[in-house]
């Protein structure tokens, strides 16, 4: 029997000609919601690659994989979130606020319903009779918000994770549930990436270097796009400095296997100094906005800065984002 990866063109083509075909497939790409980085990307995260995100600790980085995962649920397409850092519940909280912003008329929701709300009505322990509904529904949104994330919760799976037995087999398997399940393969995404269990392996660069290594293979294995995290290297971490695709810690092979890098910054601290120096109150202003540089993408252009305003208490960035006008500080990006 023919090994099953040796693919002939011939096949290949017919294969996309009967997918074009098909009014029920989709195409091998899973939009990220954002439309500025869609574009960057030339439409969005592809099978068959693995996709990093790194950046300053605390700006953002699970709200915004949580939010291109809640994309792509809502666009019907299943998600495995392999989460090491929050709980289920938590990352639903930030599901349900992050809605209500979305979901409401700007100009009726006066005050936005915040994750420390939604967390509140999770946890209330008072005697007043009520499920979520009745105590979401207390506030403005929270109804709609509910509704709008039970529509998609049946595709959106959370896999609490822990670093001493979620390994790569444990997320294969998960995956391949996921598969089966509902007939397509699932974006997956990984929070975050150093925190995979490698029993086997001994060292740092070692264990990054083979979970980097199985986590591309699972993208090819299952033809879905893999989204991870990755923690940053002490330099990378410094206040005040930009992290680098290089900072990424553990494994060179981390920024050469990636097919994509994306790296976020606060805008404060990687606005070039004349920015910050004129115009009244630039540097408050900048901390509000997340900057994503796009510093490896393999399948086209990179470099691509683009902006995006933090709305953390809410568990969102607003999707549409802007290019930066501003010149940055260090305009080296990775090369191969
Ligand atoms: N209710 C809230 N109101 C305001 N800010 C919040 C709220 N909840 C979280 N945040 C902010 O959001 C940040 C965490 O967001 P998120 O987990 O997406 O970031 P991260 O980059 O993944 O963080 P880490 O580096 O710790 O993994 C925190 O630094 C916190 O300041």
């Amino acid at each position: 029997m023919v090994d099953p990866k040796l693919t002939l063109a011939s096949d290949v083509l017919e294969r996309v000609d009967r997918r074009l075909l098909d009014p029920d497939s989709a195409a091998p790409l899973w939009p990220t919601g954002f439309p500025l980085l869609d574009e960057a990307l030339d439409g969005g995260l592809r099978a068959g690659t693995l996709n990093l995100l790194a950046g300053a600790q605390g700006e953002g980085k699970t709200t915004l994989v949580l939010q291109m995962a809640r994309s792509s649920a809502r666009s019907g397409r299943p998600v495995v979130f392999v989460s090491f850092e929050l709980e289920a519940e938590t990352l639903l909280q930030k599901c349900i606020s992050a809605e209500a912003a979305e979901t409401t008329e700007v100009s009726s929701l006066s005050t936005p319903l915040t994750v420390r709300q939604v967390r509140a009505a999770f946890e209330a322990s008072d005697t007043v009779a009520g499920g979520l509904p009745e105590r979401l529904g207390e506030h403005i949104g929270g109804i709609d918000a509910l509704t709008a994330v039970s529509r998609y919760a049946g595709l959106l799976y959370i896999y609490r994770s822990t670093a001493t037995q979620t390994t790569l087999d444990v997320i294969a398997g998960a995956v391949k549930d996921v598969l089966v399940e509902h007939g397509v393969a699932p974006l997956v995404v990984i929070d975050y990436l150093q925190k995979v269990c490698t029993p086997d392996h001994r060292g740092e660069e070692e264990k990054v270097t083979r979970i980097t290594e199985g986590l591309k293979d699972l993208s090819i294995e299952f033809e879905c796009p893999v989204l991870a995290i990755s923690a940053s290297d002490r330099a990378g971490l410094e206040p005040g400095t930009r992290m680098r695709a290089r900072n990424m810690r553990g494994s060179t092979a981390l920024a050469y296997e990636a097919d994509v890098v994306m790296i976020m910054s606060n805008k404060a601290d990687v606005v070039a100094r004349h920015h910050l120096m004129y115009g009244a109150n630039n540097g408050e202003h900048f901390k509000d906005w997340s900057v994503v540089t796009i510093e490896k993408n393999r399948s086209g252009y990179s470099g691509g800065e683009v902006e995006f305003r933090k709305h953390l208490e809410c568990g969102r960035f607003d999707a549409n984002g802007q290019a930066v006008s501003e010149k940055l500080v260090d305009e080296r990006v990775y090369t191969e």
